[in-house]
């Protein structure tokens, strides 16, 4: 919602209403109304079916202002209304839970009761009146404030805001900015919206989000399924994961292998799940809300991993990112020797990813890992053997944590050629704190692929919000501190390119 464009047509001079929503949008708009005052019942159907493509190919949600049962004709994604329009309430009957319906509200009262009808956001203004909308009641910067503080779904602010007035939103709790003529009314609405974009995430911070949008009216949320053990100081594991996929927007779920008993100083004790239980989480999963992708991480035993792998196989799962959890950082062996060959037998050859650290890259392959040369020879030739995607991570080096991804011909569609290799270089971050980084990167990547990004633009997307996490800075715990899962949403943080 941080740049929000209402349309209107009265400024076209020759140009039509989808050539500037597009140059709005190419100028960084994150959301569209169509508000046209004086437009026939027809014409709206017309300008929603023209704009709708527009906005959803850039993955933009659409509302229409005030006319519920157009937007619902259209198949928009929500609409709009006021106080003497059609109630919130009447619209989500009409519309539908996955519709998207925004209120505008001018007091307090207003916005909590918005919010209790099922608002999913709320306009408030006229912050400074606007020949735009010259009946529009007049909104104090403190009453909005006050609006921010007492709803948690969000606000955009709204009337006479151009570049030059865009402070009247400081400090208020905003999401975002809602105008009309700064955008419809400009020369050139693309470098228009530019300039807003870039002094509102001056302002409200942020700016590039790290995560990619979710489509619009998400009714059906994608489910990422995590098949690993707990850890309970929460840094690593089933905690690492579910944090990860929650801060991508994703639903979280999760098959327990094992209980640990540990902190950022070292693991206590670890209860096994029983092979059988394992499996029934696993069931219970697919039965009713099916992942659109899944992370496996620590898998102690023979048992465990045939466990994983049968029901796996039962339920034909796909998208399979596998953090084959063998070797700590320490050097020490994780896992039994019969479990590395039913890992090898059994589970990589169900992933489509597979995300070993150097030290399990060697035992994987069979010879010795240490420099860049041997983790891309390592990457290729377990990409040969298993037929999946290998992502060798370079964690390990001293300067920088430079990655390499090998593809087989599956992942890159040319089936006569052979392994293909690509390096994510980035230097190294100077912490102490990484416990987790592993587990987070896995799911993070889980989360790329859930939302339909291609295999290397997942591990892009993943390894920069690792950076993230890590740049962060968070130090808690007298050892091997986490990771900060949440550091996109905390205000004004630094972005990673
Ligand atoms: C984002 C946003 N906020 C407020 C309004 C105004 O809606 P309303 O009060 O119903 O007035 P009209 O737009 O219908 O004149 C809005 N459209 N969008
Ligand atoms: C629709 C609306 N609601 C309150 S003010 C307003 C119009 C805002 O127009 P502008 O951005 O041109 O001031
Ligand atoms: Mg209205």
């Amino acid at each position: 919602m941080r740049l929000y464009a209402v349309t209107d047509r009265a400024w076209l001079n020759g140009r039509t209403l989808p050539e500037l929503v597009a140059d709005a949008i190419a100028g960084g708009a994150t959301f569209i109304q169509l508000r046209e005052k004086h437009a026939t019942h027809d014409e709206i159907v017309a300008l929603a079916r023209e704009l709708m493509p527009i906005c959803h190919a850039a993955g933009v949600p659409f509302v229409i202002d005030d006319e519920v049962e157009i937007a619902r004709e259209v198949g928009a994604d929500g609409v709009h209304v006021g106080q003497s329009d059609t109630a919130c309430a009447d619209a989500r009957r009409l519309l539908g839970d996955g519709a998207i319906i925004g209120v505008s509200v001018q007091t307090v009262e207003e916005a909590r009761a918005a919010q209790a009808a099922g608002a999913d956001y709320l306009g408030v203004g006229a912050l400074i009146p606007t020949p735009t909308k010259p009946d529009a009641v007049d909104v104090t910067s403190e009453e909005l404030a006050r609006i921010c503080r007492a709803v948690d779904i969000p606000v955009v602010g709204i009337g006479g805001l151009r570049v030059e007035t865009l402070d009247v939103l400081a400090n208020s709790g905003v999401d975002g900015a809602a105008v009309v003529s700064a955008l419809f009314a400009a020369d050139d609405a693309q470098a228009a919206a530019r300039s807003l974009r870039a002094r509102l995430d001056e302002m409200l911070g942020g700016g590039e989000s790290a995560f990619p949008a979710l489509p619009p009216a998400c009714a059906a949320l994608p489910a990422v399924l995590a098949i690993a053990g707990s850890d309970s100081s929460g840094g690593a594991g089933i905690q690492a994961d579910i944090k990860t996929v929650a801060a991508h927007g994703l639903f979280a779920e999760t098959a327990v292998t094992a209980l640990t008993a540990q902190n950022t100083m070292g693991v206590r004790n670890v209860l096994e799940a029983t092979p059988t239980f394992i499996a029934e989480q696993i069931d219970a999963i697919f039965e009713d809300i099916p992942p659109a992708a899944i992370k496996i991480g620590m898998c102690p035993s023979a048992p465990v991993i045939e466990a994983v792998a049968d029901a796996l196989t039962r339920w034909s799962a796909t998208n399979i990112v596998l953090d084959p959890v063998m070797v700590a950082t320490s050097g020490a062996r994780l896992i039994a020797e019969d479990a590395v060959h039913a890992l090898e037998d059994r589970l990589i050859p169900l992933a489509r990813l597979i995300t070993p650290n150097m030290p399990e890259a060697e035992v994987l392959a069979g010879f010795e890992v240490r420099d860049e040369k041997d983790q891309e020879r390592a990457a290729v030739a377990l990409a040969d053997r298993f037929g999946c995607a290998v992502l060798v991570k370079g964690g390990h080096g001293v300067h920088d944590a430079n990655d390499v991804l090998a593809l087989p011909p599956t992942e890159t569609a040319d089936v006569g050629a052979g392994v293909r290799t690509t390096w994510l270089r980035s230097p190294r971050v100077d912490t102490e704190n990484t416990h987790g980084t592993g587990c987070t990167l896995s799911s993070a990547i889980a989360c790329g692929l859930a939302r339909g990004l291609g295999l290397e633009e997942s591990v892009a997307a993943a390894k920069s919000y690792l950076m993230g996490a890590l740049e962060a800075g968070l130090n808690l715990g007298a050892g091997s501190g986490p990771i900060d899962h949440m550091w996109a949403y905390r205000p004004h943080q630094k972005v990673p390119v």
